[in-house]
């Protein structure tokens, strides 16, 4: 993995924000002494403090004291959030937004036409180095800024550069996806319970089924509805369970979650 020099602050330091800080420090990105935060929650700061990073009661602080500067705060904050950073803001600065439905304008609107901003959408498993993200960038971005905030994200996952317009749909897929498919474990386990499976034991197997399809998918690069039929045995257990599922309007469902998701996002943007 590449260590990056760069000092990272967090601006706001809530659930996002510490999957990203304890992935990057997991891969060896950076070390924890290079990542600062802030939040008004006491609790949020010192569980930064736990790992090794440091913490300040103020936005000013960390601006003074990182390079790359996450806004991981609710979208409705971040506007105050950057109007109070942006007298501060230098040309060292990447602003690196990850609030759903905040613009790339709304961010320069709030931290001022040269600043340096960089709209990401990632997920919660970038605690675990698997992150699905993709980014754009804005103002006066560079291309070093973009390869930087790909770095970052590349070793916890994947990260794709994506025009703006499609950040919507990406946060309702992969942004809010991880709830998705962990409802679906839940369920699955609850299913092994049902059918007489202890409960650890069902979620375990719920959980590394997902995992195991999952890098199929990835690692053949075979359609997933071809990996399906090679589980489905005529007349066996699984086209049984598959006919469950479809009596159920389950795909119906899960696209029905991704817009419902997306059209959030993209009210948000309006809202803004
Ligand atoms: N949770 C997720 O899976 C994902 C969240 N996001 C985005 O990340 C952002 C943060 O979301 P979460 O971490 O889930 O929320 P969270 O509620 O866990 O964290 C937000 C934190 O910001 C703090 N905060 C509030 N006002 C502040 C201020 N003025 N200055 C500094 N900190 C302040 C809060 O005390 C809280 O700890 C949101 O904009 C969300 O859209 C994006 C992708 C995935
Ligand atoms: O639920 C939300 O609004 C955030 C954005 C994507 C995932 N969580």
């Amino acid at each position: 993995m590449p260590h990056i020099d760069r000092r990272i602050g967090f601006m706001g330091s809530g659930q996002m924000a510490e999957a990203l800080a304890k992935g990057l420090i997991n891969r060896g990105v950076v070390t924890p002494n290079q990542i600062c935060c802030t939040d008004p929650v006491q609790a949020r700061k010192d569980l930064f403090r736990s790992f090794g990073a440091s913490s300040y009661d103020t936005t000013l602080e960390v601006v003074h004291n990182a390079d790359v500067l996450f806004v991981a705060v609710k979208p409705q904050y971040v506007g105050a959030v950057l109007t109070e950073a942006r007298p501060h803001l230098t040309p060292r600065h990447v602003v690196v937004s990850i609030a759903a439905g905040i613009t790339v304008d709304m961010l320069l609107d709030a931290a001022g036409p040269e600043a340096h901003v960089v709209r990401v959408m990632p997920n919660t498993p970038c605690l675990v180095g698997e992150t699905a993200a993709a980014m754009c960038v804005g103002g006066k971005a560079t291309p070093e800024d973009a390869e930087l905030v790909s770095t970052l994200f590349s070793a916890v996952g994947r990260i794709y550069q994506l025009d703006e317009k499609l950040l919507a749909a990406v946060t309702g897929l992969s942004g809010s996806g991880p709830a998705f498919v962990f409802l679906m474990i839940e369920a699955l386990a609850d299913g092994g319970v049902r059918a007489g499976l202890p409960r650890d034991v069902a979620q375990a197997l719920a959980a590394q089924t997902v995992l195991g399809s999952a890098k199929m998918v990835l690692e053949t690069g075979k359609h997933p509805g071809a990996l399906k039929d090679m589980v489905t045995s005529p007349g066996g257990t699984t086209i049984a369970g598959v006919h469950e599922l479809e009596m159920g309007g389950v795909r119906a469902a899960f696209m029905s979650a991704v817009v419902a998701a997306t059209n959030r996002a993209n009210e948000l943007s309006r809202m803004g």
